[in-house]
């Protein structure tokens, strides 16, 4: 019988996988809705859940990482919470959306503890860990209005790849920017394999990608991952005075040149992702992962 390879997207364990996240990813999604104000929702709160607040005001909605005690990491439920406020983001009466974060970080990335059951043993998760990806990253690639990071403070794996999906990249001066993978036996995702080789040139990307190089906000800057740089102290004020300015712009004039830009790299987008989550699925049943987890919980490592 034949065996899939790494790149062969289409087997039956795959598909069976991905209807069962599809069907607790949909109850999740409809459970959370009910609560939720999506259509219409500006100037109000959209939309509340424990780690992710979601606030529509002056034409901006805004997704906020509300876990600070763990430094904004992602749990699964986040990522589920996250893909239900960009669907009532792209519906509502806002113009802009924007992603902030509660505290001293932006996010360290996902929850390494999404991988520990209760008795803190390691769970094969990794088949509905890759479907989860591929469909929040594939949220963020159709995501029809500008996009904004305000990256208030260090930001770690996936919190720095997704921002090559972002129209806006604005980070306080005491932000970083971090990809450890090399050091977790994990591998780029959010197509930033793609999106950074192009934006920085593929030396620059090796170094973050490759070899996990930490960068400073203005080394992100000088590489075309942050759009600007400001000082910690006036950036609160000047990043929501120049976005509530961005906000009073065509609504129907951005989402047309936004899809146009997107289109031409749309489908280049959808097979990075998942090219990158079926390799993922293999580096996460690999020692190499198991180890760096392992390494973390017993507080051995830290980035
Ligand atoms: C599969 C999808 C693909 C995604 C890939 C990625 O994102 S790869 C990138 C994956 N990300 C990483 O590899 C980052 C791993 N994290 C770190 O290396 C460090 O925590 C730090 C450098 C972010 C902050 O160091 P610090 O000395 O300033 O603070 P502190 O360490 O005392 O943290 C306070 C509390 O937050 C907790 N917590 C924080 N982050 C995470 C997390 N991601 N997970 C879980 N927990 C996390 C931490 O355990 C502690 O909890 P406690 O003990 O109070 O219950």
């Amino acid at each position: 019988m034949h065996k899939p390879g790494v790149f062969d997207f289409d087997n039956k364990a795959k598909q069976d996988a991905r209807k069962e996240t599809a069907m607790d990813l949909k109850s999740s999604l409809s459970s959370s809705e009910t609560s939720s104000q999506g259509k219409g929702g500006a100037d109000k709160k959209a939309q509340e859940s424990k780690d992710i607040l979601v606030t529509s005001e002056d034409g901006i909605t805004t997704i906020t990482f509300n876990r600070p005690s763990k430094k904004n990491a992602i749990s699964f439920q986040m990522y589920k919470d996250i893909m239900l406020a960009l669907k009532n983001a792209s519906t509502d009466n806002s113009v802009i959306t924007v992603f902030t974060g509660v505290g001293d970080y932006y996010s360290s990335g996902n929850d390494l503890r999404n991988f520990i059951n209760d008795a803190g043993e390691i769970q094969d998760k990794v088949t509905m860990c890759a479907v989860l990806l591929r469909e929040f990253v594939n949220t963020f690639i159709d995501f029809p209005k500008p996009l904004v990071a305000v990256v208030n403070g260090p930001a770690v794996g996936i919190a720095v790849t997704l921002l090559g999906l972002f129209d806006a990249v604005y980070a306080s001066d005491r932000a970083t920017f971090h990809t450890p993978f090399i050091h977790l036996g994990q591998n780029p995702e959010a197509c930033s394999s793609y999106t950074f080789p192009k934006m920085m040139g593929s030396a620059k990307a090796a170094e973050m990608l490759l070899f996990g190089k930490k960068l400073t906000a203005r080394e992100a800057w000088a590489q075309g991952l942050v759009t600007e740089v400001f000082p910690e102290s006036t950036f609160e004020t000047e990043v929501w005075t120049r976005l509530k300015t961005y906000a009073k712009l065509s609504p129907n004039g951005m989402r047309v040149f936004k899809e146009l830009i997107r289109n031409h790299e749309r489908q280049k987008l959808y097979t990075v992702n998942a090219e990158e989550c079926a390799v993922g699925q293999e580096r996460l049943k690999s020692e190499e992962w198991k180890d760096a987890l392992r390494n973390f919980l017993s507080r051995k490592a830290k980035l």
